[in-house]
């Protein structure tokens, strides 16, 4: 996936050119210093959902699960400027983006945090550019406005979708939600409250994303998730589908 850099020391992994690996694809080398490099390319894992679907929850079960199965789990950078410009825009009501404003910004925003990733066996990413483009569309962007935007981002070789129907989604928001996950004033104006809005716009969201994935998928495509279980057994479902990706000859469970 061209659009996760992995990098060591500011140089750039993973690739059979790369000074610092074996030359393999596979084998791990030891640099000066004490580090290893993997020279085979991470499995990139995007974790979707509409608003309140549990991705976060299921993001830092997933990756501990990973991690205790003795695999290498990078996730998102946490630092994302980008994004504080965009809560700072949301935040304010009289300044609330337009679907392409807002687009173009998640964009910008998933472009730099799938930079300079460092060497992994899984990059796990707390949602992706589908984000931006199911909101766009939710919003009133025509698909041929929003694929063309989605197809400068390389599919991820894995996306889950985190299915949880709206109304379940703000029951676990505890009844609350912001302007933007209700899709901005317009859409308040038609539904005329807060969560009457926010299910509306999330159920367009919802298919938004559906659409997307059926036109952008990676090498083991995209897996609808059934969200609405205990957390234990989605983690346990989205794990199943993972473990798959990466394929034969992952390393023993790690006995806790
Ligand atoms: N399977 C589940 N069963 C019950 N509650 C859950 C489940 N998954 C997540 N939750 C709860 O739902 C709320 C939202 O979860 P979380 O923040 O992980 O969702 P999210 O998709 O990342 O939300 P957002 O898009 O708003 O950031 C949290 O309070 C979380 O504890
Ligand atoms: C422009 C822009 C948008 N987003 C979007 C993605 C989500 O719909 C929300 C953020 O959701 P979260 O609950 O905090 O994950 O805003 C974004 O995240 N970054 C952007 O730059």
């Amino acid at each position: 996936m061209r659009a996760i850099h992995t990098v060591v020391d500011g140089r750039p992994a993973g690739g059979s050119q790369d000074p610092l690996t074996a030359g393999d694809g596979t084998t791990p080398r030891s640099l000066e210093g004490g580090s290893t490099v993997h020279a085979s390319s991470p499995t990139v894992v995007v974790i979707e959902g509409i608003d309140g679907a549990g991705k976060s929850s299921q993001c830092g079960r997933v990756a501990e699960r990973l991690t205790d199965r003795g695999l290498r789990v990078v996730t998102c950078a946490p630092d994302r400027p980008l994004r504080r410009v965009y809560k700072s825009l949301i935040d304010d009501a009289d300044g609330f983006p337009d679907a392409r404003t807002s687009v173009l910004l998640g964009l910008a925003d998933y472009a730099y945090a799938t930079q300079d990733v460092p060497p992994a066996d899984v990059v796990l990413l707390d949602r992706y550019a589908y984000s931006s483009c199911a909101d766009a569309l939710a919003l009133g962007m025509r698909p041929d406005q929003v694929l063309p935007l989605l197809r400068l981002f390389d599919a991820p070789d894995l996306t889950l979708f985190v299915d949880v129907s709206p109304r379940e989604a703000l029951a676990r928001k505890g009844g609350a939600c912001s302007l933007a996950e209700a899709g901005g004033p317009e859409v308040l104006r038609g539904a005329g409250s807060l969560p009457d809005a926010f299910v509306t716009y999330q159920n367009a969201v919802r298919d938004g994303f559906l659409r997307l994935f059926a036109s952008h998928t990676g090498r083991h495509g995209f897996h609808v998730v059934d969200g609405e279980r205990s957390l234990d057994d989605v983690t346990d479902a989205l794990c199943d589908v993972v473990l798959r990706a990466c394929g034969a000859g992952l390393p023993e469970a790690v006995d806790a």
